[in-house]
């Protein structure tokens, strides 16, 4: 059986250029990015080589100054801010160093709150939001707050929200920076394990060696360029 392997992303020639004349900072300096589908990615880089710059660009967050970024077949930087907005919420999702959770919801409410803004209908909520939390081995603890959880726990509740609506595309910036060696390996085989069950591709920033043993693919950034990529 011959198994076809489509990109989720592919950019290419990205520059990133912020403010204006004499003041403007190059950040990103002509990348070409192709992310197959079912993969876990990793971005590494120096602090400030602009792994955020360009994690921010592929999640439609932020627009390149030059270049295309096609998702899933489709470029996002001719899309308009709603259409972009639409495909964030409803095939993306996003994990933050610092867990970004609301800290006066529980860890269900935390999950459901993002199904609702991503139009999930109101029946199947409670299902997708369950399941998602089941899948990280948080459906005992859903109802704590964030304060009342560790910070492993935290970070499994955004991941939870992250793929409860089922996305194609994980993006991770610095998912483990806030937590120790060991919790932040056992969040890299929560990724491995999507990766593996779901065919989601996951790309992810960081500084561990230890992480880029797992991954299947890394790029390195160098003062805004990729410079190895295996
Ligand atoms: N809005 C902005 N205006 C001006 N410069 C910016 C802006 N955003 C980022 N930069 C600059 O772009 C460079 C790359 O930043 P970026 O946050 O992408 O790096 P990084 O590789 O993610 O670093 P770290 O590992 O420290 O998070 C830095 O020099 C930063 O100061």
């Amino acid at each position: 059986m011959t198994v076809i392997t489509k990109d989720i992303i592919h950019a290419k020639g990205i520059k990133r250029v912020f403010g204006k004349g004499s003041g403007a900072v190059t950040v990103l300096k002509g990348v070409d990015i192709h992310l197959p589908a079912g993969k876990l990615v990793a971005f590494k880089g120096r602090s400030g080589s602009g792994k955020t710059t360009l994690i921010n660009l592929l999640s439609a967050l932020d627009r390149p100054t030059e270049g295309t970024i096609s998702f899933d077949g489709r470029d996002l930087t001719t899309m308009s801010d709603s259409q972009r907005d639409i495909v964030r919420r409803t095939e993306m999702g996003l994990i933050f160093q610092s867990f970004a959770l609301i800290p006066l919801m529980s860890a269900y409410e935390n999950v459901e709150f993002v199904l609702r803004i991503a139009g999930v209908p109101a029946n199947e909520r409670k299902a997708a939001a369950v399941q998602a939390l089941d899948h990280v081995g948080l459906k005992p603890r859903m109802h704590h707050r964030p304060f009342e959880m560790s910070g492993g726990e935290q970070q499994r509740t955004a991941i939870a929200r992250a793929i409860a609506h089922k996305p194609k595309l994980i993006l991770a910036d610095e998912p483990t920076a806030e937590l120790d060696s060991r919790t932040g390996l056992h969040i890299i085989k929560v990724f491995r394990d999507l990766v593996e069950q779901s065919g989601i591709t996951i790309v992810l920033t960081t500084h561990d060696p230890a992480i880029m043993e797992i991954v299947d693919q890394v790029y390195e950034l160098e003062d805004g360029q990729i410079v190895s990529h295996n």
